[in-house]
Order: structure tokens, then C-alpha cells, then sequence
């Protein structure tokens, strides 16, 4: 565990960069600094391996003041990534990635190896070992940048704006793509954002700072949002904030309506069998159970083929129940359409069962209930997800 305790930082010029910070960052999970820009993360961060020391107050590392650790032992215990990865420009990918194996005095065939393996890691062709950064886009830059910090498998990570400079779609491939690797290899991972949502997408606990390096909150993200300590952090939470936490609520046991559905090659008999009282539409499937549309079954049994668009359609257990109220805001029907793994038409939920689903989450997270983590959510197969008939 990483702990601050009243640790203060003043720079030379008299700027208070951090003021008596404490705070416990536990093990092998991601803890978020986000904040303002200029509100010290960055200096919170550079403190943990020593690149800027502080003016007082303690760090502890395992139990262990980290001023009285030898600063080459403490910086090759914890990998670092930057914004732009800041690589050699002069090496190739693959000598980028093994720089500290072989700085570690490994031989160059088992840091090269190490270096390969990582690449796979992380999601990269081998092919491209042999290229130079240059010849690599930002997000791949990117990844090489978590590579090279994880080469030696250190057990913590510190991570300064690492997806800051890719654009939108690449930035959320590279945070899964972190998710997936926390999930195999429990670093223990300190990660500075100024964005809150990429914060609420990947942190397992999140610091807010405000300007002076002080602590305005520190909780998980669906505390953060229900909770918000102050108008400061309810401010830099933003618009949106209690949709954002259907993020946090799992969609097992939302009752699923298989009735109305049926396969595009039905006849006039079996459609008119499937319409179902008090909802005017059936979902039509291809023959492998994957949604077409909707249609009006009294004029789809006339004959009739017009289909609506289903919007997107969400799969219980797996997505949140912001997944499912969205699916059902985007279908012209109000109705969301719930899918299996592969993608078949498991049935529909209406608007009605998701606000009611909605408001049961709620009352159990008052009663204390706790974050479903997605590994846990992964696990609720269909037979949990409250299929009914
Ligand atoms: N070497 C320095 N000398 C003097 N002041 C500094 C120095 N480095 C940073 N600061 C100041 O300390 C404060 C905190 O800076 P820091 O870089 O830690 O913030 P940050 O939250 O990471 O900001 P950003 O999101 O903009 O990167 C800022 O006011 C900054 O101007």
C-alpha cells in the first residue's frame, strides 16, 4: 500500500503545489488523481518515485518510508507512463519496451523475449517490433509506453495523462485495454486524469483535488456520484451525474419478456400468437434469433414487412442498467430489446421494468450494498438475468 500522510509540497518559488495530503492507496487496484488543471496531481504523483521530493510529511510504501529507500531500487519497483509515451525516437519498439530488462543487466535473447511477450500484451503486432516510434500511430505509441513501464513487472504503475494526447475512440480502446491488463496482472496503478469520466471509467477509487493540492473527495466512482462531498466536486462532476451512475448498477434480474418476439419467416398465425396485451409491437429476428426490427403484428400477419430500427440492444447480466435504459430510450418503441452472447433476442424490457429495476438498485445501495465489479457482473450468466415464461 502506498500511504501520504501530511505530505506538503512547496515549490522554491513559494507556490503551494500540495498541501497536507494524506491518503491510502490500496493494492493491486486503480486509484485516479484527477483535478483542475495546476491542482498537483502531477507533483502527488512524481513524489511516489521520487522525482520531485517533498517539502514534509511521509510517504510510506508496504509500511516503509520511501525517503529512506534507495532511489534507483524504489524507481525500478514502479513503472511510469507519460502523456506522448516518451519514447526513443532512436530505438526500435522492441528495444524501446526491453530498455529496463536490459538496464536490469538481463541478457538481450530474454529481454527481447520479455519485450515480444509484452507487445502481445498489449495488444500490438509483432510485426511491428522492428519499426521506430515514428513509424507507429499515437495510440500504438501509446501502448509501447505501458509496455516499456510493465517490462520488468514492477507492482505498481504511475500513469501522468497517459491517453490524454489520442482522440476519443482510441482513448477508450487503450482504457479497456489497461482494464484488461489490470484484470490479468494487479498492479497496483496511481493514474492522473483531468478528465472525470476517464476517471469514472477505469478508477477503482478516485482522489478529487482541488487547486493547492487538497483533497476534496476520495471514494469509488459510484459513491463519488452518488455522494459528491461538496458543490466542488459536484460542479467538477458535471451534467448527467446520476445517469452516469446506471453505469454502476447491473442489469441481472431486470425481468425480460420473451413473448413478443418472433423470426422473420413466421406465418400470418404464429405472429398473431406472439402479440402480446398491452404492447404494440413484436420484435421480428433473422432465422438465427438476431433482431431485424419491429413491426405491428396485426399488420405484419396482413402481410405487411415494415420494420422499425431497434436502436441498440443491451445484454443482461453483462451491461449496466444504463445500458438497458438506453437501449430502451433509443428504440422508437420505448421498449429495449435484450440479447444473448452471440447476439439472439433473449426478449424486451419495457421503460417501466428498468425505472422499477432502477429504483430497487437505488434502495439497495442505500442499504449498503456495494459495487457489482465487472468481473463479478461477467459471471451472471442468462439464467440470472430474471427471463420470464
Ligand atoms: N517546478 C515548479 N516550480 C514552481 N511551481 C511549479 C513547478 N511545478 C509545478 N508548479 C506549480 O504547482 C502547481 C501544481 O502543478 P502540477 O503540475 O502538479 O498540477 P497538475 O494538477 O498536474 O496540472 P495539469 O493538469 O495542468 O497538468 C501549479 O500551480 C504549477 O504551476
Amino acid at each position: 500500500m502506498i500511504r501520504f500522510d501530511a505530505v506538503t509540497k512547496r515549490y522554491p518559488d513559494g507556490t503551494e503545489a500540495v498541501d497536507r495530503l494524506s491518503l491510502e492507496i490500496p493494492d493491486r487496484s486503480i486509484t485516479v488523481l484527477v483535478g483542475p488543471s495546476g491542482c498537483g496531481k502531477t507533483t502527488t504523483l512524481r513524489m511516489i518515485n521520487r522525482m520531485i521530493e517533498p517539502s514534509s510529511g511521509t510517504i510510506l510504501l508496504d509500511g516503509r518510508d520511501i525517503q529512506q529507500q534507495p532511489v534507483n531500487a524504489l524507481r525500478r519497483s514502479m513503472g511510469y507512463v507519460i502523456q506522448n509515451a516518451g519514447l526513443f525516437q532512436h530505438r526500435t519498439i522492441v528495444d524501446n519496451i526491453a530498455t529496463v530488462p536490459r538496464l536490469l543487466g538481463w541478457d538481450r535473447q530474454r529481454s527481447r523475449t520479455r519485450a515480444m511477450e509484452l507487445m502481445e500484451r498489449v495488444g500490438l503486432d509483432p510485426s511491428m517490433a522492428k519499426r521506430y516510434p515514428y513509424q507507429l500511430s499515437g495510440g500504438q505509441q501509446q501502448r509501447v509506453g505501458v509496455a516499456r513501464a510493465l517490462a520488468a513487472d514492477p507492482p505498481v504503475l504511475l500513469m501522468d495523462e497517459p491517453f490524454s494526447a489520442v482522440d476519443p475512440v482510441v482513448r477508450k480502446g487503450l482504457q479497456e485495454e489497461l482494464l484488461r491488463i489490470q484484470a490479468e496482472l494487479g498492479k497496483t496503478i496511481v493514474f492522473v486524469t483531468h478528465d472525470i469520466d476517464e476517471a469514472i471509467r477505469i478508477g477503482d477509487m478516485i482522489a478529487v483535488l482541488r487547486t493547492g493540492g487538497r483533497l476534496a473527495q476520495f471514494a469509488p466512482p459510484d459513491q463519488l456520484l452518488a455522494a459528491p462531498a461538496d458543490a466542488f466536486v459536484e460542479d467538477f462532476l458535471g451534467a448527467d451525474r446520476g445517469i452516469r451512475r446506471l453505469s454502476f448498477f447491473t442489469s441481472a434480474g431486470l425481468e425480460i419478456n420473451p413473448e413478443p418476439v418472433v423470426a422473420a419467416d413466421s406465418t400470418a398465425d404464429q405472429v398473431t400468437a406472439r402479440a402480446t396485451p398491452g404492447i404494440p409491437y413484436v420484435m421480428v429476428t433473422d432465422t438465427e434469433g438476431r433482431p431485424l426490427g419491429w413491426a405491428d403484428p396485426v399488420e405484419r400477419a396482413a402481410g405487411d414487412e415494415t420494420l422499425v430500427p431497434y436502436g441498440r440492444p443491451f445484454a443482461p447480466g453483462r451491461d449496466s442498467l444504463r445500458a438497458a435504459l438506453d437501449s430502451a430510450v433509443l428504440s422508437p418503441t420505448g421498449w429495449a430489446v435484450a440479447v444473448d452472447k452471440e447476439g439472439r433476442v433473449m426478449g424486451v424490457a419495457s421503460q417501466e421494468t428498468i425505472a422499477d429495476a432502477i429504483r430497487r438498485a437505488h434502495a439497495e445501495h442505500e442499504q449498503g450494498g456495494h459495487k457489482q465489479s465487472a468481473d463479478a457482473a461477467a459471471h451472471e450468466d442468462e439464467q440470472s438475468a430474471g427471463v420470464t415464461g
